[in-house]
């Protein structure tokens, strides 16, 4: 199978457990929630994205052949050195491209793979981090996991019920939108009365890192 991707490129993880690592990023174009368009954005099931994931023209994107044309690429980004060979999978929604040929080139190349999906499309198995972000409206079927991590706040989300969800970490990110002031002191609150929860903040933009 070929690849569409946005964009690619090495940086920290700006979010959640994994903030601070070393990753390459490679960022899938399209997604199931949006179509990408400012347009459609009102009407669309997920109507925050902070993201750009239409086409293949960002640097470091274009349309990979095969999977061993993208793990190349990939371990390209990485550089020299073996050690600690970490990528995340994004977009985009990366579920509806990522398949078992993508995560044994990845794998084979020696990287550990995460994942960044809106939990919509059951997670490969293969997958060695998956971190779930649900959108309200949404039906969210991959319900296990590593990492949730729920932008905050949501209007439309049963807290309670993503609670009983079986992931080892529960994350609350603030919605960067016009208002994040008070989205952080939100989640800050939240944070308070649920101990369970802890904060992710995305600090690849208080870096001003990609
Ligand atoms: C751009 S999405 C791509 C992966 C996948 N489609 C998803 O939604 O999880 C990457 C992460 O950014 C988060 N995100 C998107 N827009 C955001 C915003 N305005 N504020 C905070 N987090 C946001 C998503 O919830 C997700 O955790
Ligand atoms: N540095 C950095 N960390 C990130 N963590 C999740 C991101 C995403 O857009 O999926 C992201 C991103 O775009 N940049
Ligand atoms: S599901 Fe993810 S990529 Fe798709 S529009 Fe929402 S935040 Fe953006
Ligand atoms: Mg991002």
């Amino acid at each position: 199978m070929s690849y569409a991707v946005k964009e690619m490129f090495l940086t920290l993880q700006g979010e959640g457990v994994n903030a601070g690592r070393r990753a390459v990023f490679v960022r899938f174009a399209g997604c199931n929630l949006w179509s990408g368009r400012e347009q459609d954005r009102a009407t669309a099931v997920c109507k925050f994205c902070d993201t750009e994931f239409v086409g293949t023209d960002g640097l470091g994107g274009g349309k990979f052949v095969d999977a061993q044309a993208l793990a190349s690429a990939v371990a390209g980004f990485w550089g020299e050195g073996t050690r600690d060979r970490f990528v995340v999978l994004t977009g985009g929604e990366p579920m509806l491209q990522i398949d078992d040929a993508i995560i044994d080139a990845l794998h084979a190349e020696g990287f550990r793979i995460a994942m960044e999906s809106n939990g919509t499309i059951v997670a490969h198995p293969g997958i060695d981090w998956v971190c779930i972000s649900p959108k309200a409206g949404s039906v969210v079927v991959q319900r296990t996991g590593d990492e949730l991590k729920l932008v905050w706040p949501q209007l439309g989300t049963d807290i309670d019920d993503i609670e009983t969800w079986a992931f080892a970490n529960l994350l609350l990110q603030p919605l960067d939108d016009p208002q994040a002031e008070a989205n952080r002191e939100a989640c800050v609150e939240l944070v308070l009365a649920r101990p369970q929860w802890r904060l992710s903040l995305q600090t690849h933009k208080l870096l001003g890192l990609r």
